[in-house]
């Protein structure tokens, strides 16, 4: 009792509160410091995240810092631990991200481990479902407190510092959730909102500076992408030509196949080419460009969406779209374009026919306008730089349906560690679950009862409503019928106690839980508060029974 009294009266003292805040001050500026550090080999680590580590000791100071330089080099946990050598035992480690453990190789976490760091900060879990929260719980099994903003600390200065975290490692966040590549649409345009004089001379509108930065992004990015227009009007070489970074693959989206046979994208020798065209388009020109060494990929539906979905396949990260108002504007359409960066120079070119940088969307009202998140203006040289995201970076994946969601469904279970059992087809080990099991079930039917074959037959007629509470209401009492009805069943849910329960159906978006966990997992949300509510009955019965005694 004494020791309560105590441990509340120093929480509410202002003085260990003020303690508080500093010392979430310090994380948030060392999560900042690996985030930044993460950043220096943006492009290189492609198809791996940016990762950065700062190893700092008890007094605050950094003994060590490191980042992943490329992919397959060293840990950057592993650098920071070499570089700080003996001053590792009992520091904190700051990391970016939660370390991935894709070949079943623990360099990162057992540098930690061996180095004697006392506490680890982690600023976001790994974006992928199989990669996430497996390194952190290794971390904490040999006894290192690890601390997840936004799980075990939480504070405005920590949700900034977090947020740094998501930004700069937004592609493959965005890759995981959406099935396609991170994209960014850049243009310059003059102050007048042209891409180019009526002639089609655009060279050049922003400067030499600005430039630079272009090459920078290119350097990021796994891929560039222009249009046949581009091609034809400005014979671009799209390289990343500001002596570090990788050179990205050029990608040129043409349907007529209607190009020049002199084009600088033309020569690979130093960078490839891919042209994305119409299924039997110009099948002579295909030859050509394969005699040149460009690879040539049909599409049956030639549009931004499919072409990104073949990329996404192909595992691009990340793609730079660097085409005209056509393209930019049929991409926006189609919902690939996830981030805009517009250099705007000052300078006014005229022109009615001047082309501007996003085409027709068929918005008739300015409420229909697409509001950017997340803005950022930045002087560059003579010009200024605007960008933002047209889409905010998801804020991972979600543990289906969503961590909140499913605590609330279920307290039982923790969102942040929980196992996911999925199941789907009857024969699957939890099989059962499914709506579709060979259990038959007794319900109420009119004045009488009737007997049904599954879960599914009783849903299917004649309850079967458009809205969904009702919807859910009639499988929610069927579930509880079946899972009644069946002894061991129940049983079977009850042992599944902590998990998130997801009916892992690629199609059905309402009750299951999609390809990628973007479904509404429905049915998995009912089995888990069904479990909640016999787990509740077999606590009170439990209490009960004690009573007793
Ligand atoms: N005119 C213009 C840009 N134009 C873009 O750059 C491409 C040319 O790239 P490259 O051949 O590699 O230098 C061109 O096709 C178009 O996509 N970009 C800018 O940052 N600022 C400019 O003023």
């Amino acid at each position: 009792m004494a020791m309560a009294a105590l441990s509340f009266r120093l929480c509410s003292s202002p003085l260990i509160c003020r303690a508080t805040l500093d010392h979430h001050a310090t994380d948030a500026s060392f999560i900042r410091r690996a985030a930044d550090l993460s950043e220096m080999s943006a492009g290189l680590t492609s198809p791996h995240p940016n990762f950065g580590c700062v190893i700092a000791t008890p007094s605050g100071k950094v003994a060590g810092e490191g980042y992943l330089y490329a992919q397959g080099t060293k840990p950057a946990e592993a650098l920071a631990v070499e570089a700080a050598g003996e001053f590792c035992r009992g520091s904190t480690a700051y990391l970016n991200m939660e370390p991935g453990d894709c070949h079943g190789d623990h360099t990162a976490v057992s540098a930690l481990v061996q180095a004697g760091v006392g506490r680890v900060v982690v600023g976001i879990r790994h974006p992928l479902q199989h990669l996430r929260g497996a390194a952190i719980r290794e971390m904490r099994s040999h006894g290192i407190e690890v601390n997840v903003l936004g799980e075990d600390v939480q504070s405005k200065v920590l949700e900034d510092a977090r947020k740094c975290c998501l930004l700069v490692n937004a592609p493959l966040i965005h890759r995981a959730c959406s099935r396609v590549p991170f994209s960014l649409l850049k243009y310059a345009m003059t102050l007048d909102g042209k891409i180019a004089a009526s002639s089609g001379h655009a060279a050049w509108i922003s400067s030499k500076l600005s430039r630079t930065r272009v090459f920078e992004l290119r350097g990021r990015s796994d891929a560039v992408i222009v249009g046949g227009n581009t091609v034809r009007q400005d014979d671009p070489r799209l390289t990343a030509r500001h002596g570090q970074g990788h050179t990205p693959t050029r990608i040129v989206m043409s349907q007529s196949l209607d190009l020049p046979e002199k084009a600088n994208l033309w020569d690979v020798s130093e960078v490839s080419t891919i042209v994305a065209t119409q299924r039997g388009a110009r099948k002579s020109y295909q030859k050509f460009l394969a005699s040149k060494g460009v690879e040539v990929v049909e599409f049956d539906m030639l549009n931004p969406r499919e072409v990104m979905e073949y990329f996404h396949l192909r595992g691009y990260l990340s793609i730079l779209w660097e085409c005209g108002g056509t393209l930019a504007a049929s991409a926006i359409a189609s919902g690939v374009i996830h981030k805009v960066v517009a250099f705007i120079a000052p300078k006014i070119i005229g022109g009615s026919k001047a082309p501007s940088p996003v085409g027709e969307l068929g918005m008739v009202e300015m409420t229909q306008a697409l509001n950017l998140i997340d803005v950022c203006y930045e002087q560059v040289g003579p010009d200024m730089l605007v960008s933002g995201f047209l889409q905010p970076v998801p804020d991972l994946l979600p543990v289906i349906p969503s961590e909140d969601a499913t605590f609330e469904i279920d307290p039982s279970v923790n969102p942040f560690e929980s196992s996911i059992i999925f199941f789907y087809k009857t024969w699957d080990l939890y099989g059962s679950f499914s709506n579709f099991s060979p259990h038959p079930i007794r319900m109420p039917f009119g004045d009488d009862y009737r007997t049904w074959s599954s879960v599914e037959h009783y849903y299917q007629v004649p309850h079967n409503s458009p809205f969904n509470d009702v919807k859910i209401e009639v499988m929610y009492m069927a579930l509880k019928c079946k899972f009644s009805t069946y002894p061991h069943l129940k049983t079977m849910l009850l042992s599944t106690a902590g998990s998130v329960l997801v009916e892992a159906s690629p199609h059905d978006l309402f009750w299951g839980g999609g390809r990628e966990g973007e479904g509404l997992n429905y049915l998995g949300r009912l089995l888990m508060q069904l479990r909640s509510e016999y787990l509740g009955e077999s606590s009170v019965s439990a209490e009960n029974t004690s009573l007793a005694l």
